[in-house]
């Protein structure tokens, strides 16, 4: 047997709290919504854990979406970590979920049917048809994408946030880890996906039954090579993260 790998480097992934939409059942993807008065407590909830565990960040990254930008800032403060440096940037949005914004899931799966729902939702290479610049939900001439110009996506796959994320994580975040920094992310139930599938080596296959819960930190840590010492991190609130993955998997079911 190998000599068990050493763990070298810490990093924090967070998913967002229940934001408005999650409460109603939507589809989110790019639509900045704001949290819940759960979710609002579901980030305090997640400083404490971080204080209780004495894993205080030295860096914040996250995306430009109010609800995991609100939830980094209130676990931080809870933390006591407020006054560490941020980062944020677009590569770590949710997935953009093109013309399916704003529609309820369980419609949609009632509609398309369940093969249909679930190859949206979970297949590692199926879009959504894309979103129409004139649709309410679009965020075409959103000043906080103006750089993206064309670039702008209208509809993505998990394959897609995978190509635009990892340029990040290996731009921004991998050069913090190995200064030898706390780093927590910021983000969301698919931006996080794409990333756990790149840390553990996940199939395209076997990621469609990974689902990450809200508001729960989930720690890891990873050896020199930035693989992860434990495969999958752990939560820190095992048994709460353990129902609310089941949640997300039933989520658009009756
Ligand atoms: O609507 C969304 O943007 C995401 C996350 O809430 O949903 P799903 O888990 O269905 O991919």
């Amino acid at each position: 047997m190998g000599a068990m790998s050493e763990a070298a480097y810490t990093l924090i992934l967070l998913r967002h709290g229940e934001s408005r939409w999650n409460e109603k059942n939507l589809f989110t993807g790019w639509v900045d919504v704001d949290l819940t008065e759960k979710g609002h407590e579901e980030a305090r909830r997640a400083g404490e854990l971080l204080r209780e565990e004495g894993l205080l960040p030295d860096v914040l990254h996250t995306s430009l979406l109010r609800r995991a930008i609100t939830t980094a800032n209130t676990a931080l403060d809870v933390a006591d970590r407020h006054w560490i440096p941020v980062h944020r940037n677009w590569r770590l949005n949710e997935r953009h979920y093109g013309a399916l914004q704003g529609l309820d899931k369980a419609q949609t799966r009632d509609k398309y049917g369940e093969e249909q729902f679930m190859a949206w939702r979970r297949g590692f290479d199926t879009p959504p048809p894309p979103i129409e610049d004139d649709d309410e939900f679009s965020q075409a001439g959103d000043p906080r994408y103006a750089d993206l110009g064309a670039d702008l996506p209208r509809t993505e796959c998990l394959k897609d946030v995978v190509t635009r994320m990892l340029p990040y994580w290996d731009s921004d975040i991998v050069p913090d880890l190995r200064e030898g920094q706390t780093v927590l992310v910021a983000a969301h139930g698919n931006s996080l996906r794409a990333l756990v599938k790149h840390l553990d080596g996940i199939s395209d296959e076997d990621i469609a039954g990974l689902n990450i819960p809200t508001g729960i930190p989930l720690l890891y840590e990873l050896d020199a090579d930035l693989a992860p010492v434990t495969p999958g991190g752990r939560y820190l609130d095992p048994s709460a993260a353990a129902e609310a993955i089941q949640q997300v998997a039933n989520q658009g079911k009756k």
